[in-house]
């Protein structure tokens, strides 16, 4: 038979296996239907019935109900791709791979979960190492149609007679299709060495290193996957975190996990950590470097000491007639007292009130020692200690402290200088107080890190009188879940099971506290690329991340050396802008050529728009899915402008720090030199730019200094 004649006969005879499924499916999904419609109906009959009856029977209809809304949410989300791969062993057994384990009624199986054990030959079985696997299949479906095969062998010499073999790499294939706004899950292509990663121990922290899409992203995602339903057990409960660098990449990332069934993840960027608060701005590097590092935990714990703003300096009361006063002296070394103690102000009112009952008892001593009288100290404390005019000044005195207040007090510079003296620079001080002046619910990212410290710092306030709204300072709240409905975990939720931390590379030493305190009891899995980091302390940073991770054991790395994403032309030139910053041996390997060579064009100043303008329109027609026009920072709003007229809504425009981890059919890159200046780590900045594109780049410059 031809070449094409054998592709559809094989098509066909996949075609006929991947209708049993959906076949089987429906039926499922018409058993989970049934089962919620009859729990309805338990719930319906429960009002005509004794109390006792009423709530067993409300509770039979709550469980069946929740267990067939869950089976129906799973079938749904699998139904797309649900099949897509076959392996043939040397005993002639053949076994279908998919995102879900499916047997018929007779309990045989029709689909074997991808995760499970018998699946793994089909990520770790080489010709090397071929694990009995004769021939390995790619199925690739769109809905309930194959649309391909492809095929691997594995041992040659046991192919049989009628075994037919068609394709040249599902692989190859995959990576040349064209890309789209969400990220796509890797289930069927995933390569060993990444799976490797993927099915590594729960236990302890696993750490994976690897140059620009070497699928760092998509193999944390999977384990994420694969750790839930292996370690359902021990991990499901109290759920898995997955950090993001930005919103931008965490709904990018958003689709995989739920196509893989998979709901019991929170995924959340870095400026969303902190219940309430959803930040996207970013700071400029210098500031950014001063929040971020570990000196601003003293400078944050010194501030919730001092006064705060509107505090009386002088305290009145009168006790039997006469006047007991208190002056600023005296406030100021009661308000010392008590934070000697330790502990967090919102902890230490009742401290702070005996206190200073005991100061204006000794303040009367002294007064009756002058008139040669005496006094009984205990009748004192506890008659003051009732009154309405005391318990009103310790209110403004000793007031509940909310995080989002401190930081606003720091925009005071002299309150800043007495908070930071010994700790920053004067021209620290300057930039930092100049950023917080005035803030109200437009926090940066790195201002969350400083908001959560403060949290744990001041305490939380008292139950009766709190005021949630002061630390709900955004109006949008954070995305929640992978499955955007929201978990209903509490707020300040730390008991996380697993944390999955992406683009690890970037995270400040503040970050790394924050992202500790949801960790206490998890095991980790961390991602990142050193040669990324935008982050100019990497000392200060992997001491701040080694106390997050704490005594846990064991602790593994894995590193992937081969670039999935880039051209290996485009790559190239990515790599030369960064020689000389990384390491040898830290740059990946692209795997895929396409002839087509990256463009610099080089302009005047005054061209630049209109280049950027003609380079978007030329890859908008020359590519399927997305393009990307990444600048620096300062530069997004102007950039949007120029291609305000071009409404295509695959073109998207981004500034070069929320670029992390995403990625482009086709990109345009502006001003590369602007990405370089802008940053405490320029060239590494650039290089995150420039491994974006999938297919083709076209940088527009108005020099040639990045070169
Ligand atoms: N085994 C695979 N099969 C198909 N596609 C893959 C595979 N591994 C990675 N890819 C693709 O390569 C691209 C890069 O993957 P990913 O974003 O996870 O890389 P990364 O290492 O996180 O990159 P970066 O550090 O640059 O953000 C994605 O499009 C991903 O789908």
């Amino acid at each position: 038979m031809s070449e094409p004649r054998v592709r559809r006969a094989e098509i066909a005879i996949e075609q006929s296996h991947v209708d049993r499924v959906y076949t089987r499916l429906a039926e499922l999904r018409s058993q989970a239907e049934a089962m919620r419609a009859k729990g309805y109906e338990i719930g319906h009959g429960a009002q005509r019935e004794a109390v006792f009856e009423q709530a067993s029977m409300l509770f039979e209809r709550d469980m069946m109900v929740f267990h067939a809304n869950q089976t129906l949410q799973t079938l749904d989300a699998e139904y797309e791709g649900l099949v897509f791969g076959r392996l043939d062993h040397t005993s002639s057994e053949k076994i279908y791979v998919g995102r879900l384990g499916i047997r018929d009624a007779e309990f045989d199986n029709l689909v074997t979960d991808w995760r499970a054990p018998a699946a793994a030959a089909f990520y770790q079985a080489t010709a090397e190492e071929p694990m009995e696997v004769v021939r390995r299949r790619v199925i690739r479906c769109s809905g309930q149609t194959v649309l391909d095969v492809d095929d691997d062998v594995l041992i040659a010499d046991a192919v049989p007679e009628d075994m037919q073999i068609v394709g040249e790499g599902a692989l190859m294939a995959a990576l040349g299709r064209s890309r789209g706004e969400k990220m796509r899950d890797i289930v069927a292509t995933i390569q060993r060495e990444q799976d490797e990663v993927i099915r590594a121990p729960w236990r302890g922290v696993t750490e994976i290193t690897g140059g620009p899409g070497t699928g760092k992203t998509a193999v944390a995602l999977h384990r994420a996957a694969y750790l839930l339903y292996r370690y359902r057990r021990q991990l499901g409960g109290a759920g898995v975190f997955v950090l993001g660098p930005s919103g931008v990449f965490t709904s990018y990332i958003s689709r995989v996990l739920p196509s893989m069934g998979e709901t019991n993840v929170e995924l959340r960027a870095l400026g969303e950590v902190l219940d309430g608060i959803a930040a996207t701005r970013q700071d400029p590097a210098p500031l950014a470097a001063i929040k971020g590092s570990l000196r601003m935990r003293k400078v944050l714990g010194k501030a919730l000491r001092d006064t705060p703003p509107g505090a009386p300096d002088e305290m009145r009361i009168v006790y039997k007639g006469e006047v007991l006063k208190l002056g600023r002296k005296e406030l100021d070394k009661v308000r010392r007292k008590v934070h000697g103690h330790g502990g967090p102000p919102n902890r230490s009112r009742v401290r702070a009130a005996e206190t200073l009952l005991e100061a204006l008892a000794d303040r009367a001593e002294e007064n009756a020692r002058t008139d040669g009288r005496t006094i009984d100290r205990a009748e004192l404390i506890i008659e003051l200690g009732e009154r309405i005019d005391f318990h009103r000044f310790l209110v403004v005195w000793w007031p509940v402290l909310y995080p989002a207040e401190i930081l606003r007090w720091l925009g005071d510079p002299a309150r800043l200088t007495r908070a930071a003296r010994g700790v920053l620079s004067r021209d620290e001080v300057d930039l930092l107080a100049a950023s917080l002046a005035g803030r109200d619910r437009d926090w940066s990212v790195a201002d969350v890190a400083l908001l959560d410290e403060l949290r744990v710092l001041v305490g939380p306030p008292p139950k009766r009188r709190r005021r949630p709204q002061q630390i709900e300072l955004d109006a949008a709240p954070p995305a929640r879940g992978s499955d955007g409905h929201g978990t209903h975990r509490p707020e300040h939720y730390d008991e996380y099971s697993h944390i999955v931390v992406d683009e690890s590379q970037d995270l400040s030493p503040m970050q790394w506290r924050m992202i500790g305190r949801r960790g206490k009891y998890a095991s980790w899995t961390v991602v990142g690329d050193p040669v990324q980091s935008s982050w100019p302390d990497p000392a200060e940073a992997a001491q701040a991340r080694d106390q997050a991770f704490g005594a846990r054991t064991p602790r593994r790395r894995y590193t992937l050396r081969t670039n999935y994403r880039n051209s290996a032309e485009i790559f190239d030139l990515a790599a030369r802008v960064v020689a000389g910053h990384a390491e040898d041996g830290e740059l990946p390997k692209a795997v895929r050529t396409t002839g087509l060579e990256p463009e610099v064009r080089v302009v005047e100043r005054t061209g630049v728009e209109s280049s950027v303008q003609t380079a978007a329109k030329e890859l908008l027609d020359a590519v399927e899915g997305t393009v990307g026009v990444i600048c620096a920072m300062d530069r997004v709003p102007e950039v949007r402008g120029w291609l305000a007229a071009q409404a295509d809504e695959r073109l998207k425009i981004v500034g070069s720090l929320d670029s992390k981890g995403l990625e482009y059919d086709a990109v345009v890159l502006v001003e590369p030199t602007e990405l370089i200046t802008e940053s405490t780590t320029g060239r590494r900045v650039l290089y995150v730019a420039l491994t974006r594109a999938t297919q083709q780049l076209t940088v527009v410059a108005s020099d040639r200094d990045w070169l």
